[in-house]
């Protein structure tokens, strides 16, 4: 039986983990955080992970980045893996993510869906063939109960990008203060915030006389919550490093 501790178990993507974890035969929550520990849950919730008791062998990570540095702490003093899968965080706090995955295994995605990785591979190989003859854009697309903005995942796809392309890109996030035209080294990422989207990540590549426009569609925070929790089960026994999604699909 895999035991998990899941951070943040009261907000959006807690309670789904929650639900789906119930659908595990082998998988079960032993405990969460969150700062509203009155809610009913069928596992005791604490507010400080100092407060926790209970035996687990890997951490679920859905909060805000300053409770993921929290928790990642415990994690290192515990020496028990961890899988991020909050969004939001500024370069130190990145920083500090990869400095702890030398004492513990972390599972890092912004996005745990199976397709959103494919979606990668896929901008990458768009941009092989394409080059720069292509501008690149992307949008992403929210719920409006959504914090943080670009979204994890249209950063994780321009760095899917500048990956291949020598990190020739520099970022522009909306342009409604720049009056110019774009040059050709510019990633343009935009954000939209409405009603109840999951989630929906679009890069465009513009060229001359043609479009080509990939594009992922979350339509359940369950495939969230799924892809969360294999990764719980990918990360239990391994070696401390970073891992990600890719890692788990090599591995099925
Ligand atoms: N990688 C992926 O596939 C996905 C990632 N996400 C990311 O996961 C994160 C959470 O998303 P979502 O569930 O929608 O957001 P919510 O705001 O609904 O949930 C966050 C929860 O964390 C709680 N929280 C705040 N401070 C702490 C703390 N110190 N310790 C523990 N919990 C705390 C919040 O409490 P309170 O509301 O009282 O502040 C809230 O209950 C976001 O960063 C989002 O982008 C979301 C979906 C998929
Ligand atoms: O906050 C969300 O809901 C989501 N956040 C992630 C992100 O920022 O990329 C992943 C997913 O799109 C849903």
């Amino acid at each position: 039986m895999l035991k998990v501790l899941l951070n943040g178990c009261n907000g959006k993507m807690g309670q789904v983990v929650s639900k789906v974890a119930k659908t595990y035969e082998d998988v079960t929550i032993v405990a969460g955080v969150d700062l509203n520990t009155t809610r009913n849950f069928d596992y005791p919730v604490y507010s400080n992970p100092s407060q926790i008791q209970e035996e687990f062998d890997v951490i679920i990570d859905f909060s805000l980045p300053e409770a993921t540095l929290a928790i990642l702490e415990f994690a290192k003093a515990k020496k028990k893996p961890i899988v991020i899968a909050t969004t939001g965080f500024t370069s130190e706090q990145k920083e500090k993510i990869v400095e702890s995955s030398k004492e513990i295994p972390v599972f890092w995605s912004a996005n745990m869906s199976l397709g959103v990785n494919l979606v990668a591979d896929l901008v990458q190989k768009a941009y092989k063939t394409l080059g720069s003859r292509f501008d690149i854009e992307i949008v992403e697309k929210h719920h409006n109960q959504k914090i943080d903005a670009p979204s994890g995942t249209a950063l994780m796809l321009a760095d899917a990008i500048n990956e291949v392309a020598n990190n020739a890109y520099e970022y522009i996030y909306d342009r409604h203060t720049r009056r110019k035209k774009r040059a050709q080294n510019e990633i343009g990422i935009f954000s939209v915030r409405g009603g109840t989207i999951v989630g929906e990540h679009s890069v465009i590549f513009a060229g001359p006389d043609e479009i080509i426009e990939i594009k992922h569609t979350a339509l359940s925070k369950e495939v969230f919550a799924n892809g969360s929790i294999r990764a719980a089960m990918f990360i239990k026994d391994k070696k401390p490093g970073i891992y990600n999604m890719s890692d788990l699909i090599n591995s099925m």
